[in-house]
């Protein structure tokens, strides 16, 4: 990893507004949090339902501005891997390849190019060609990550997606993303799935409540989750 910072979040909070139960007005998802991300980090995000970890990505991404706090980003691209995808379901899954890779900045000529390897690492064959309202879930994301994986963007956003899809393709899917990640690519997971988190990250942030609680090497900050749920006996 090397000490180049991509993004550097500072005293980040989200709001949204609050639903009429919650008596209207303004509700923050994201209160307080600080992050830098390097280059080549495996960083995984983890807290409870709730704790704002979705609304983090979605920050480093770009596709929310702050309402407090300041991000600060290199010339990066990020793709954001989430079931709530930004996909257009009545372009098919080639066109809309072609969408994300002009969205990461690739020229168009470089992503036709890679369309036969997003095709084939995608294995939906003929779907391909078909508007992806036809899709699966587990379509889509195969999609999305098979773009990613042949865009190569310089930060990979992960929310939730491995564990979509069947073990095969998961299998297939997490081996790509390792060579990535040895190949020095930066990655951001969020996952509730400690295993998974143990196996692709080296370091942790914990939030809960929208506040950034811990960060650090990985078994330190899952030694202080732990003990925290065990305190408040509560499940992750
Ligand atoms: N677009 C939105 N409008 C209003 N509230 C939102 C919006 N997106 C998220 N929230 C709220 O912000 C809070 C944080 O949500 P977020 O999805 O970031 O949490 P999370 O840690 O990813 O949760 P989970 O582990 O359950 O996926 C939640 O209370 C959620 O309801």
């Amino acid at each position: 990893m090397s000490d180049e910072v991509l993004i550097e979040l500072e005293n980040v909070g989200v709001a949204f507004n609050a639903t009429r139960s919650m008596r209207g007005g303004r509700y923050w998802a994201l209160e307080d949090v600080s992050l830098r991300l390097k280059r080549g980090e495996r960083l995984g995000v983890i807290g409870r339902n709730g704790a704002g970890k979705s609304t983090l990505l979605r920050v480093l991404a770009g596709i929310l501005e702050p309402d407090r706090g300041r991000v600060r980003r290199g010339p990066v691209s990020c793709q954001l891997l989430s079931l709530a995808l930004g996909f257009m379901p009545y372009l098919t899954g080639r066109d809309n390849a072609v969408l994300s890779g002009l969205m990461l900045g690739l020229r168009q000529r470089e992503i036709i190019a890679r369309l036969p390897a997003i095709r084939e690492f995608s294995e939906l064959g003929d779907f391909f060609d078909e508007p992806i309202s036809s899709y699966s879930s587990g379509m889509v994301m195969r999609l999305a990550f098979s773009v990613a994986i042949q865009v190569e963007p310089d930060v990979m956003l992960i929310d939730e997606v491995l564990a979509v899809g069947d073990a095969e393709f998961q299998q297939k899917s997490g081996a790509a993303l390792r060579e990535r990640m040895r190949q020095g690519h930066t990655v951001v997971l969020v996952s509730h799935s400690e295993p998974e988190v143990a196996k692709l990250c080296d370091r942790l942030l914990w939030i809960e409540h929208g506040r950034s609680v811990m960060e650090g090497d990985r078994d330190s900050v899952f030694e202080a989750y732990h003990q925290q749920l065990h305190l408040t006996g509560a499940a992750a």
